[in-house]
């Protein structure tokens, strides 16, 4: 039996993991809920997704000549699993509805970790989602960190980890927040939330983090400094992080220098909606000194989250193991490793 999945919000996120539910083989997408009636509704109809609103628009629905299929209460009703995409906040305010009709739910970085049982990265704690019925995945800029992180404490022992975020003041799409001609160190007191963030993934990981917010759409860049429990080559690194999930390989020599360029490979990856799942690592970015290693990676913040959601339905609602949760979600999103 698939897995039933209703998707709560159909914005950035929302609409990307909808698209990637689509693509399991173990789950059903039975609707997502919007409050809307935009093209986004309607491309959502055209490629055979079930609309549920709010009942206090349906006259707006009406007026837009879009035919839905019933309330969020309804969906949520349907489902085996709620994936919440809102915005800040209105995820917590929906919580109680899915809690009233015994749903699981999985949120976004958004909300607060108060909300819930668990914050899952497939990689580093999925099975920390078993049993439980309310789960967030963290923020892109949290997973990233924790993907990165997990690898070189497993590998090798993390001492101290010191990364700079410069964050995306605005995504493509966003009319209201828009970019700005300015860098802002925010929050101007350190560190930012993201230590504390990846913290609940990578218990007691000993990282600082700061933020700079820049003028751009397309990515997050990162600055990590890692300082090891042994020294490790440049190549020793380099040959592992080849073979790591979710872990994409760039370099200058292929002409790639700039998040623009990663957002222009996605599309040559031909990729839906841009999406880059994977943690974007510079090679030229690497080096080594001693213990401490310093590196650059890209987030497509936008997509970088669909996997975790995918993993996180498997986590809480399957009896699959992380690796094979995983093996399905990149063999279908067509997630790589290593140099493209
Ligand atoms: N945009 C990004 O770069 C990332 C966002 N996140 C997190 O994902 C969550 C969603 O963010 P975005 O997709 O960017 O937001 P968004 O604003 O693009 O999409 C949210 C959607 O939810 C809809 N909505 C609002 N209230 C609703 C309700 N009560 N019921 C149903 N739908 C409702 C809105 O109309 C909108 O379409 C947030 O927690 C955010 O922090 C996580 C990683 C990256
Ligand atoms: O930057 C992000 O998360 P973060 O607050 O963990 O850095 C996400 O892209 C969400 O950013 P937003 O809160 O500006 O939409």
């Amino acid at each position: 039996m698939p897995i039933k999945i209703g998707v709560v919000g159909y914005g950035t996120i929302g609409a990307r993991v909808a698209e990637a539910v689509m693509k399991q083989p173990d789950m059903e997408l039975v609707g997502i809920a919007k409050t809307t009636p935009d093209y986004k509704a309607k491309t959502a109809i055209s490629r055979g997704m079930k609309i549920f609103i709010p009942e206090n628009s349906v006259e707006s629905w009406k007026k837009a000549g879009i035919k839905v299929d019933g309330f969020i209460e309804d969906l949520v009703r349907e489902v085996d699993v709620i994936i919440d995409a809102t915005p800040k906040g209105v995820g917590k305010a929906n919580s109680e509805m899915y809690k009233k009709e015994g749903r699981v739910a999985i949120f976004q970085g958004g909300e607060k970790k108060d909300l819930v049982e668990a914050t899952v990265v497939a990689q580093v704690n999925y099975d920390e989602a078993r049993g439980k019925r309310m789960i967030r995945v963290p923020s892109c800029n949290t997973t990233a960190l924790s993907r990165i992180s997990w690898f070189f404490e497993r590998e090798y022992g993390v001492e101290r980890i010191i990364a700079t975020i410069a964050r995306r003041a605005a995504d493509p799409a966003d009319k209201k927040e828009g970019i700005i001609d300015n860098i802002e160190f925010d929050p101007i007191k350190p560190p930012s939330h993201h230590g504390e963030d990846v913290r609940t993934v990578l218990k007691n990981l000993n990282i600082f983090t700061t933020a700079i917010k820049i003028p751009t759409t397309h990515a997050h860049l990162h600055l990590i400094n890692v300082k090891l429990r042994k020294k490790v080559s440049r190549e020793e690194i380099l040959d592992a992080l080849s073979e790591e999930r979710r872990i994409m390989l760039v370099s200058s020599e292929d002409g790639i220098t700039t998040t623009s360029d990663v957002f222009e490979l996605s599309r040559h990856l031909g990729r839906p909606m841009n999406n880059i799942y994977e943690n974007v690592v510079w090679v030229e970015s690497i080096h080594s000194e001693g213990e401490w290693v310093y590196l650059a990676q890209a987030v497509h913040q936008e997509a970088i989250v669909v996997p975790e959601n995918i993993d996180a339905i498997r986590a809480v609602a399957s009896s699959l193991d992380a690796e094979s949760s995983m093996n399905t979600t990149d063999r279908t999103l067509g997630i790589v490793r290593g140099r493209i």
